[in-house]
């Protein structure tokens, strides 16, 4: 049997402020699954460009374009920007 209050749950010391944070984190998992199915859509896209680059003789990893990227997340997040980029490479061209 779970006894465990809203505020338990949160670590939260108000009711209200439990109730605040229960609604948030409706919105956070809710925001995780998007994220989630869009680095799934980037890894389908992703994968389509490493095919047609091999398949015509190419090599899996294009560095110079991986350091553009690494410069977009770093620009927009700074620096744990480069480290999630560094993250969504290796699902999407696997560790190098
Ligand atoms: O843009 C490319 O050329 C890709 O292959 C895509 C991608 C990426 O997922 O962003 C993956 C591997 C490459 O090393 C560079 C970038």
């Amino acid at each position: 049997m779970s006894t465990a209050t809203p505020t338990d749950k949160t670590g939260a010391r108000t009711e209200e402020a439990a109730g605040l944070i229960t609604g948030a984190r409706d919105r956070i998992d809710a925001l995780d699954d998007r994220i989630i199915g869009l680095v799934q859509e980037r890894m389908a896209v992703s994968a389509v460009i490493q095919e047609a680059r091999i398949t015509s003789g190419g090599r899996r990893v294009n560095l110079s374009r991986e350091m553009e990227v690494l410069g977009h997340y770093r620009d927009a997040l700074g620096k744990p920007g480069t480290a999630l980029a560094m993250t969504l490479l290796e699902l999407c061209r696997g560790r190098v």
